[in-house]
């Protein structure tokens, strides 16, 4: 194994490119550095999670009705501590709090930005050493600095993001990121503590041979996606059919398989949730941007999500994204089938 020397940091690689941007005054490259620091300390608990009391519920249920586990309540708080520590945010909605969390001292009304996330994607699989992750999506405050934020600087469309991205916490940790100019990957070498350039400029191949969809949820399915199941599972040597079902059950996960092999993954509406599970604002919107950004594509079966305009913090939508041309097959089946 030949070791790369000529390594390019995160924080190196921040500064770089902030230097495309005329005018930029650091502002973003502090949040995204701090965002770094978040993703190392939660990175250090998940890896010694079986040693260490974090595993298990916190006893209590955020406002999705969902049993808080306690990794969700530690990587909630050090991202807030984080961001805050930044002084460039004003203001963050997450997945573990019914609320919108404002920071309203000086130094936090002056943010520029606000942060939605996810900050531990995957919940289920904590305890049972599966990849899990942590989504961020990043905005421009509407509302003027110095003003307490407000929910208005949040229900932005997803077109607006400023930057976006995922820490995956698998066989390796990794943070994928896009501000809209590409997408680049950072995988963390715990020997030097530090987030290195390995995955430049990613690329979602236009076709792939897997999809990924809870099939325990198939009764439940709206005939469109029975019948593209039902054609992903179909044997067909030209189009490399039957394609390969996998599910891991975290989203970062499955999509970022899918965003290096080529893939498709599904979180549709069902005859019980009509708009899914999956939230627009921490969950849809920041993975949608980095789809499009590689190349692929990310909509509700029917618009593109990044168009959607969000009514509210924690909103649904179905959830479609993945290389292009099985993109076009899955809606071509939406279409046909669920409008007959
Ligand atoms: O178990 P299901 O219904 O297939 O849902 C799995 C989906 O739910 C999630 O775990 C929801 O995210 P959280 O774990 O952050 O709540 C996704 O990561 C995953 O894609
Ligand atoms: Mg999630
Ligand atoms: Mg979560």
């Amino acid at each position: 194994m030949t070791e790369q020397f000529n390594v390019q940091t995160l924080n190196q690689f921040i500064i770089q490119r902030q230097s495309e941007y005329p005018g930029a005054k650091g502002e973003l490259s502090r949040l995204l550095h701090h965002i770094g620091i978040a993703a190392k300390i939660i990175n250090r608990a998940v890896n010694k999670a079986g040693l260490v009391d974090i595993l298990g519920e916190q006893g209590d249920q955020n406002v999705q009705g969902e049993d808080q586990q306690k990794l969700d309540v530690f990587a909630d708080s050090h991202f807030i501590n984080a961001l805050k520590a930044s002084g460039e945010c004003c203001a963050v909605a997450s997945e573990e709090n019914e609320n919108i969390i404002l920071f309203e001292d000086e130094m936090g009304r002056n943010g520029k930005y606000v942060f939605c996330m996810d900050p531990l994607d995957g919940s289920s699989n904590i305890d049972v050493n599966v990849s899990i992750g942590s989504i961020f999506s990043i905005y421009e405050r509407i509302s003027p600095r110095g003003e307490v934020a407000k929910i208005e600087d949040f229900l932005q469309e997803g077109t607006k993001q400023v930057a976006a991205g995922y820490i995956i916490y698998g066989s390796s940790t990794m943070l994928v990121y896009t501000t809209g100019n590409g997408v680049n990957g950072f995988t963390l070498d715990p020997s030097i503590g530090e987030f290195c350039l390995s995955h430049p400029n990613i690329k979602t191949p236009k076709s792939g041979t897997i999809y990924s969809i809870n099939e325990g949820n198939y009764i439940n399915f709206h005939s469109g996606v029975k019948k593209y199941i039902k054609f992903c599972q179909e044997k067909d040597a030209k189009s490399k059919r039957p394609y390969t079902s996998r599910y891991i059950g975290s989203l970062v996960a499955d999509f970022h398989r899918n965003l290096l092999k080529g893939g498709i993954f599904i979180y549709p509406q069902t005859n019980k949730n009509s708009n899914g599970k999956l939230r627009l604002l921490y969950e849809c919107n920041p993975i949608a941007f980095i789809a499009e950004q590689a190349g692929g594509k990310a909509t509700d079966g029917k618009q593109r999500i990044l168009k959607i305009a969000p009514e509210a913090i924690h909103q649904r939508v179905p959830f479609y994204t993945g290389s292009t041309n099985m993109m076009k097959k899955a809606e071509e089946f939406l279409d046909f089938f669920d409008n007959i």
